[in-house]
């Protein structure tokens, strides 16, 4: 699914710079769950980003599948990430003014999907995480679980390759994290999708396959 091959990504803060990832070798297979671990500062938001097409490597070559990411033109990872790349975070990122089923559809508008199709595949994506009943509903409406499983429906419904979550359960209480979890791993079982999960959650980083650990840049196998 993945290689990363001495990938190096590097910030400026003021006259110094930071290496975020450092010479970054990795290989993440298809159908792989994953767990990134490690330090505040220590670049697992950066390895994400490369992860997900959404900032560029300073230098090494990231690919996803045969596509090498790290110098494709804008317009055509733009496309990689809208279909095949799914993302969930902390703290949902739905859009406030639009409801449930609303911002599910928002996912297949750069697919050029037709509205009725949308609007029949963004129901089917809220009603396989439980969310039928509350198609209608604003983000405010809903507790921090349901909006969770709508930002997990607003994902899946464009049936990405990848699902990547930055700490998808940091705002949860344990037994809403647990229901999260076990959506998340539904979809990795049933649907092979690989799935790649940033947390400081020891309890959640246990229940992937693999474990990683960043620190200074440094990517180790736990
Ligand atoms: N846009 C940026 N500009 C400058 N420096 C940055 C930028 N993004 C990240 N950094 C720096 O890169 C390093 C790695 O940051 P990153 O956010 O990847 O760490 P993290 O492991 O995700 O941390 P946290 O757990 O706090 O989210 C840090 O030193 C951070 O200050």
């Amino acid at each position: 699914m993945y290689t990363l091959t001495k990938l190096t990504k590097t910030y400026r803060q003021g006259n110094r710079t930071v290496h975020a990832l450092k010479n970054v070798d990795l290989a993440i297979g298809a159908g792989q769950h994953v767990a990134i671990q490690g330090p505040t500062g220590g670049g697992k938001s950066t390895l994400l980003q490369m992860l997900g097409g959404l900032d560029r490597p300073t230098s090494g070559t990231i690919t996803i599948g045969a596509d090498d990411i790290s110098n494709m033109p804008d317009g055509r990872l733009a496309k990689i990430r809208a279909k095949e790349i799914g993302f969930v975070f902390q703290n949902f990122n739905l859009i406030p003014t639009l409801t449930a089923q609303e911002n599910v559809e928002t996912a297949l508008e750069p697919l050029g999907v037709s509205g009725e199709v949308r609007a029949k595949r963004a129901a089917e994506a809220l009603a396989s995480v439980g969310l039928a009943d509350r198609a209608g509903h604003l983000p405010t409406e809903l507790s921090g679980g349901q909006q969770q499983r709508v930002a997990i429906a607003r994902a899946l419904v464009k049936e990405p390759d990848v699902l990547l979550a930055d700490e998808p359960t940091g705002a949860l209480d344990e037994e809403t994290r647990d229901e999260i979890l076990e959506i998340l791993e539904g979809l990795h079982r049933d649907r092979g999708l690989t799935l790649i999960v940033v947390t400081h959650d020891s309890a959640v980083a246990k229940r992937a396959q693999r474990r990683l650990h960043i620190k200074a840049g440094t990517v180790t196998e736990r």
